[in-house]
């Protein structure tokens, strides 16, 4: 015996809710027949068929941030409240569900990470969009050379009042979208240039090279980083978009929203 028997008890006993992270059909229905307590199913698709369901718009690598993103949705969607007991169950290795988590709803500092995505004047679509061509550059660097980007979405108008151009505009009378395979292409090409790329609520490229000037005081943005950051974190503060900054000197992907940095995460874990 492992002489865990206790704590494994302690672990599952009086819980409120269960969160399933991504299970499979078998793995849901099993639960679901059996819990007496809501089961939530988390996940990018609802393949399951859950009643209960909180959509991902990635599976975030960091288990912290994919169960921060479940609290924040089950919250919000009114699922559970703050002093809820929850057990997470998810899958890290092979198959099926090997890790369970037990978490008081209310322990979690809210971030922001659920609102950015769903209650952002963008659609979750275009913003998850971003995130992955950003995640891309992160990857791979610009021809194998790391590089920095900034993408502004959402309140174009104003974000384009609040900045000025630093050259002639790509996008100037073209009508793409982020999303497009080929201008997912183009905008890694563009991003070796100075500048933001400016996006519409519904994901149109509404132009690249914008030099943003949004009134800075009093955006805190962590130790380290420098003006793109910082403009950045102002433009969200001052405008209704949300911004998603790739930095050319830690490698690392980061939101803001309002002001605040909301998530970080390492494109090379994805
Ligand atoms: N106000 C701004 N609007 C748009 N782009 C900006 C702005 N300020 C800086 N940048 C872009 O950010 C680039 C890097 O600047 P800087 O090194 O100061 O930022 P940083 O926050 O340290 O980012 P990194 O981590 O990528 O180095 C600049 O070359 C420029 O392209
Ligand atoms: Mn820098």
């Amino acid at each position: 015996m492992s002489g865990l028997g206790g704590v494994v008890t302690d672990l599952v006993a009086d819980i409120d809710a269960v969160f399933l992270f991504s299970p499979s059909t078998a793995d849901y229905e099993t639960i679901v027949d059996e819990s007496d307590v809501p089961v939530i199913v988390v996940a990018v698709e609802n393949t399951v068929g859950a009643e209960l369901f909180i959509e991902l718009p990635i599976e975030f690598n960091d288990i912290k941030e994919r169960i921060r993103f479940g609290m924040e949705g089950g919250i919000d969607q009114e699922y559970i409240d703050t002093g809820t007991i929850i057990l997470c169950a998810m899958n890290l290795f092979d198959d099926g569900i090997d890790s369970v988590i037990r978490i008081r709803a209310g322990e979690f500092t809210h971030t922001g990470i659920y609102d950015l995505f769903v209650n952002s004047r963008a659609e979750p679509s275009v913003i998850r969009n971003v995130l992955e061509v950003v995640i891309g550059l992160g990857k791979k660097g610009q021809k194998g050379k790391p590089v920095g980007a900034l993408f502004v979405v959402g309140d174009a108008g104003k974000v384009m009042n609040k900045s000025r151009s630093l050259s002639y505009n790509p996008f100037e009378k073209s009508h793409v979208h982020v999303g497009d395979p080929i201008v997912d292409v183009m905008l890694k090409e563009f991003s070796r240039l100075d500048g933001a790329f400016v996006i519409s609520d519904s994901g149109k490229i509404v132009s690249a090279y914008r030099y943003l000037e949004p009134a800075a005081e009093g955006v805190d943005i962590p130790k380290g980083l420098g003006t793109r950051h910082m403009a950045a974190g102002a433009i969200t503060r001052d405008t209704n978009a949300i911004a998603i900054v790739l930095s050319e000197s830690d490698g690392l992907v980061r939101a803001f929203s309002g002001g605040e940095l909301i998530f970080e995460l390492d494109p090379e874990a994805y």
